[in-house]
């Protein structure tokens, strides 16, 4: 199957952290994950509008973030993940972030009225703005670029956003690396249609993400843990959203270590769909790291034993044995 030319939507406008996290991705992983090593980059106004297009067959995957390690999820990625027709995550970028706060050529601290930034820009730099510009009206942006752009057209004073944005929207710094708390992480993720190619290969440190449905019934998310954690799967996140057309119920987002193919996750996913009234299957990927950083929490905790993958198969081994009569 060809499948050069293809075009990779991201949450524009140009200079956010989400076109960042793209261009932190080789040729050669891109080649891996979408088949084409030099996508052609789309920037849209939206998280939402992102995934639209490729589930409208206008852009062959999506960049998007998801999670943040000081705000936590990205709202409208995790509604807009589990819509329908179902989307698969091919890889996950880390990204650290660093803000600066652009103004117009000539704009003072004193002048500064008015802040904008995407929710997890203002999230991350709320002390700062109070302490530095105070009385300043703050205003929330579909991207931090989208602020800068907003900033170049005079609407607003100042954006808070990634450096880069100064040279696509024409501003100046009046203050950089700007954080509340250091070390803040943003992990974006490229998803694109199921469409029968094979999924990302198994590498040995993967990641699965899926989401999970369940009747409300006392010990009923114990269950789906259960499930999970009975096969040493480690779970790596858990995160609810509402199901908005179904008052009380919760989407359950979970992340674990390990692939679909393998026999742990398999068998965990399995589970689940007999147990819970919906699962969606939301990819398994090479599970990224932030280079340099011995980054512990992307390392996976240790199954605990008859959990590895030689376990499973032998096990598996032994009971078709069984089964067909040849082993005792
Ligand atoms: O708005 C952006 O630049 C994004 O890519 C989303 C975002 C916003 C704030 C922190 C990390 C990512």
């Amino acid at each position: 199957m060809d499948v050069t030319g293809q075009r990779v939507a991201f949450l524009g406008p140009h200079g956010t952290f989400c076109e960042q996290a793209l261009h932190t991705l080789g040729p050669g992983v891109l080649d891996d994950a979408l088949g084409d090593p030099e996508p052609e980059l789309r920037p849209l106004p939206s998280t939402t509008a992102a995934l639209d297009a490729v589930r409208a067959g206008d852009a062959d995957a999506a960049c998007v973030p998801v999670e943040n390690s000081v705000e936590g999820g990205v709202p409208a990625t995790m509604d807009g993940l589990v819509e329908t027709p179902p989307l698969v995550i091919v890889r996950e970028i880390l990204l650290p972030v660093r803000f600066a706060v652009l103004v117009r050529p000539g704009t003072t601290g004193e002048t500064v009225t008015s802040v904008a930034s995407h929710p997890h820009g203002e999230a991350q730099t709320r002390r700062w703005i109070a302490e530095h510009l105070p009385g300043a009206e703050v205003r929330l942006t579909s991207s931090t670029a989208a602020a800068a752009a907003q900033v170049a057209a005079g609407e607003v004073d100042a954006a808070v956003c990634a450096p880069v944005a100064a040279t696509h929207h024409g501003l100046e710094a009046l203050a950089s690396d700007v954080h509340d708390t250091g070390d803040a992480v943003t992990r974006f993720v490229l998803v694109r249609r199921p469409d029968g190619r094979p999924l990302p290969a198994p590498t040995g440190a993967d990641r699965t993400s899926l989401a999970a449905t369940t009747v409300n019934r006392p010990g009923a998310l114990l269950a789906v843990l259960t499930e999970i954690a009975v096969r040493g799967v480690d779970l790596t996140r858990i995160e609810s959203r509402p199901l908005r057309d179904r008052r009380g119920e919760y989407w359950f987002f979970l992340d674990g270590t390990g692939h679909v193919a393998e026999p742990a996750m398999g068998e965990a996913l399995a589970a689940l769909r007999r147990r819970c009234t919906d699962v969606r299957f939301l990819g398994s990927y090479p599970r990224a790291h932030l280079a340099g950083s011995g980054d512990d929490a992307t390392r996976a905790a240790d199954p605990g034993p008859g959990q590895t993958v030689k376990d499973y198969t032998e096990a598996g081994a032994w009971l078709a044995a069984l089964r067909d009569g040849t082993g005792a």
